[in-house]
């Protein structure tokens, strides 16, 4: 498996903003949303192309299509979502298959509570989108129920992953490519990435609780 951890500058610049503890909400939802775009554009550059004729302007012209395979985005609940449009916003026809995973927060264990998946998945080309990939758990937990569903090309997008979730998916499913804006330092003893981004979840959807001083 390849990690590709971006270094264009709109990444680095945009990913250095979320960091920030005192982002809006609404700030934080645009740029994961714009981050999600840009990994996107990054994740789809080899997808195979075949030319086809069509009637121009000027009479009939050549020109080039996304060959083959179909794509189903998959959102892993809840803070997925918060990237769906970014990723919509170039594959605008792509089909949203989706996953609901938590991760218990004392085991750090991945539980599937909700799978609704597109059909002709062993045709679709599946893009993952979570904003952490922290243990590796909840990723692992959906490349496993993805392929069990017969998919076979499966790539995913994260915000900020940690070196120790990297591996985890290395060695379960070393097919699956990762994307993502930073490769941050290492897990803290509650599981959270430092530096991170905190809890993307209550980020995205606005239920962080204020820590009282
Ligand atoms: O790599 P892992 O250790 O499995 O952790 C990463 C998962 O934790 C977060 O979701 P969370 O379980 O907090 O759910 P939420 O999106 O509903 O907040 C995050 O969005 C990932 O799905
Ligand atoms: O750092 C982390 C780890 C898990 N889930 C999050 O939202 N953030
Ligand atoms: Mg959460």
């Amino acid at each position: 498996m390849a990690i590709h951890e971006i270094q264009h500058p709109l990444i680095r610049h945009k990913l250095g903003l979320m960091r920030r503890a005192d982002l809006s909400t609404k700030n934080f939802r645009e740029m994961s949303q714009e981050i999600a775009a840009l990994l996107t554009y990054e994740a789809t550059k080899d997808l195979p192309l075949e030319s086809t004729t069509i009637e121009g302007w000027c009479g009939e012209v050549n020109v080039e299509k996304i060959a083959g395979k179909k794509v189903t985005v998959v959102p892993i609940l809840r803070a997925g979502i918060g990237m769906l449009d970014g990723v919509l916003s170039l594959i605008p026809g792509a089909k949203v298959s989706v996953i609901g995973i938590a991760r218990n927060e004392e085991t750090f264990e991945a539980q599937t509570y909700l799978e609704r998946l597109v059909g002709e998945l062993d045709q679709r080309f599946a893009l993952i989108i979570d904003p952490m990939l922290a243990t590796g758990g909840s990723m692992v937990a959906t490349i496993d129920l993805l392929k069990k569903a017969g998919c076979k090309t499966i790539r995913a997008l994260v915000l900020v992953a940690a070196p120790e979730g990297i591996r985890t998916v290395q060695n379960a499913h070393p097919d699956v490519e990762i994307y993502t804006a930073s490769i941050d330092s290492h897990l803290d003893e509650n599981g959270y990435i430092v530096p991170g981004l905190g809890d993307a979840g209550d980020r995205i959807f606005g239920t962080r609780q204020k820590v009282e001083s």
